[in-house]
């Protein structure tokens, strides 16, 4: 039962929920039952029907529609009288600023992707509101409350990368199944149906042949002379034939390895599809395309033949030139795809087939494709509950008795879950802390352009940044800049460090600023000469940002990297930046604090947890004194 004080708080607070999807339903839903009057909702996603199995407040008629809107809207039918705000929009658009955030007494997110998560985490400590963040991945769980200079940060541990695979182990070496499919995805697919301009490792394979470079350049592109089987055929003779046969001239790479085999299209289908299958255009006329729907292929769980897989692979490039012509261009991979899941399945199962891999089903190829670590609504429903009671605290002011609780997999002590007392801020955060950071670079060769791409924003999350030396300005973004300041902006992209105009060498100490989230870091410059292509592709290795000591064994924080269903790290998922919409109109560049910390407060290790499986009987409790003080640190 909720003290009077309680209800009070609930009853006068104004909340931002950010996420409606998996633990933003659940989140909704008990917030409206807890009593809370005033609740904001941004979410930039629509309903689909995956979402269905967990997500209780969509119903098949909302599939298509807002989830912020959606989920106001079943919520309202039985909580007529409280007020929810929804947001169909991404949670970075410039509208939702500092000004913004300082309206709410919590912000509570429900996210599924690091980039997300940062941008929120930055907006919090900008405006000074406390940040209650989550995250679940299957029966795992998380929640932790995050108030500036009290306790840490979002990102004040790093969170693990995503696994990325040497260039060579992709392109010429594959072992593992995963290697297949990060070729099928990553470079075959973004080749065919990506955007044309991207970087692709696809044609240094290409120009490998000896062939000039004008050929390299054309072997994906369909020429008007060919029909779409021809073509369907002649890249995949390219690629399981040609490419193969190219790579098995380097004796040297397969002294200590089996050798491929190449593959050709005739030899695993003989007869040409069309004269086999008549006219295939009616069987697939309108509606999602499908090439299993087609071929008669109804159970994903099958492991396909090598020859199946090779009429999936011509049948589903068919069809994307012939039923989604528009899209082709502009194509990244989708788990939801169902097209380009058959594509990439397909792809990589003959890639395996010629390494000696063994081949996978379409569910399987999906799940790794996607990453995907499917879901449990009743950790989702868990771990909605533990931050309504981690905001109830927030809003009373309860500053000593905040937790970061886990829900495990394996519970312990027939307790699933496992509260700790949250972690001060780490001293070196370069977010929450003013700790510069430092980049060894080859001052000489990286351009401008690498360093806002890769680092500003692919590693320090920006979005607006201003990259400054001193007192000059090198580069920002903003639609109020004059034509003559973009065009210099524009030319510094291309230079390289040492050229710029105010030379940037070893020594320099560079600022790098976000206006929409108010953040800003130094950046100490080191030259280096020599960068190895594989390990340190960027070119530019970013370093100083030191993990706060926490006892890895005991107490392995879940990565809250990637998806409210899929708090863990887990490999190839990459990170996705969301585009931008609106300007910068609300921006103003001012320096925070150094936080603050509580120096008698010291961080303890956490009881070393023991996996009781002899007795399957659990114990969910709600006596979070006496849990928090038998797992407190
Ligand atoms: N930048 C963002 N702005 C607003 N909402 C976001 C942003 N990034 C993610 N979200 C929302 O966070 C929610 C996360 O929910 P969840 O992890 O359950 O994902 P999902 O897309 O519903 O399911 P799945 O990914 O498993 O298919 C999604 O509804 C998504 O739209
Ligand atoms: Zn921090």
């Amino acid at each position: 039962m909720a003290s009077e004080e309680q209800i009070s708080a609930i009853k006068r607070a104004k909340v931002l929920m950010v996420g409606a999807g998996g633990i933003g339903c659940e989140l909704l839903k008990t917030l409206a039952l807890s009593g809370f009057q005033d609740i904001h909702i941004i979410d930039m996603d629509t309903i689909e029907v995956s979402n269905l199995n967990r997500q209780f407040l969509f119903r098949q008629s909302h599939v298509g529609q807002s989830k912020a809107k959606a989920s106001t809207f079943t919520i309202l039918r039985f909580r007529p009288k409280i007020s929810i705000t929804p947001y169909h929009a991404n949670v970075k658009e410039s509208r939702f600023n500092v000004d913004f955030f300082k309206e709410f007494d919590v912000v509570l997110n429900g996210l599924d992707n690091l980039d997300a998560r940062r941008h929120v985490n930055r907006l919090c400590l900008a405006a000074d509101v406390p940040l209650v963040e989550s995250g679940t991945t299957g029966f795992l769980g998380q929640v932790t409350v995050h108030l500036k200079g009290k306790t840490e940060c979002y990102e004040c541990q790093p969170k693990p990368a995503p696994k990325t695979y040497p260039v060579c182990t992709i392109t010429s070496t594959p072992s593992k199944f995963i290697h297949c499919i990060v070729w099928a995805k990553d470079l075959l697919f973004a080749k065919l149906f990506g955007d044309k301009n991207q970087e692709n490792d696809l044609n240094v394979r290409s120009s490998d042949t000896g062939n000039s470079s004008e050929h390299s350049a054309d072997v994906f592109e369909y020429r008007k002379d060919e029909d779409i089987e021809q073509y369907g055929r002649r890249i995949y003779d390219h690629v399981f034939g040609h490419n193969i046969e190219v790579a098995l001239s380097n004796e040297e790479t397969w002294k200590n390895r089996n050798k491929p085999r190449p593959i050709y299209s005739k030899d695993v289908l003989p007869v040409k599809m069309t004269e086999k299958n008549g006219d295939t255009e009616k069987d697939c006329a309108t509606g999602d395309v499908s090439v299993m729907a087609f071929l008669s292929l109804k159970n994903p769980q099958d492991i396909w033949s090598l020859a199946e897989n090779s009429r999936v692979f011509l049948e589903a490039l068919r069809l994307f030139f012939s039923k989604r012509l528009k899209d082709i261009g502009n194509l990244t991979f989708d788990k939801d795809d169902q097209l380009a899941v058959e594509f990439v399945t397909a792809a990589a199962n003959i890639r395996a087939s010629s390494f000696g891999i063994p081949l996978h089903s379409l569910f399987e190829a999906k799940g790794i494709a996607g990453n995907i670590v499917h879901a449990v609504a009743t950790t989702n429903a868990i771990i909605a509950g533990l931050i309504v009671i981690e905001a109830i605290k927030v809003l009373k002011k309860d500053n000593n008795n905040y937790r970061m609780t886990y829900c495990l997999e394996h519970p312990s002590r027939k307790l699933l879950l496992m509260p700790v007392e949250p972690y001060e801020p780490n001293k070196s955060c370069y977010v929450c802390s003013e700790t510069p950071l430092s980049l060894e670079v080859n001052t000489h060769h990286s351009k401008l352009r690498d360093f806002v791409e890769k680092i500003v924003k692919g590693k320090l999350g920006m979005n607006f940044p201003v990259i400054m030396q001193g007192a000059s300005i090198l580069y920002e973004v903003g639609e109020d800049l004059e034509e003559d300041m973009v065009a210099i902006y524009a030319a510094n992209l291309e230079k390289a460090f040492s050229e710029l105009p105010s030379s940037v060498i070893s020594g320099t100490v560079l600022t790098v600023e976000d206006l929409q989230q108010e953040f800003s870091c130094s950046i100490n410059i080191k030259h280096r000469e020599e960068f190895d292509e594989e390990k340190e592709p960027d070119g530019m290795v970013l370093c100083g940002w030191v993990e706060a000591p926490v006892d890895k064994d005991n107490n392995k924080p879940i990565g809250n990297g990637e998806s409210t269903s899929n708090a863990l790290p887990s490999e190839e998922k990459d990170v996705e930046i969301q585009e931008m919409s609106g300007g910068t109109e609300t921006v103003t560049g001012k320096k925070r604090k150094l936080s603050e910390v509580d120096e008698s407060k010291k961080q303890k290790k956490p009881e070393k947890l023991d996996v009781d499986d002899e007795d399957d009987e659990l114990v969910i409790s709600d006596d979070w004194e006496s849990l928090a003080k038998k797992n407190r640190v």
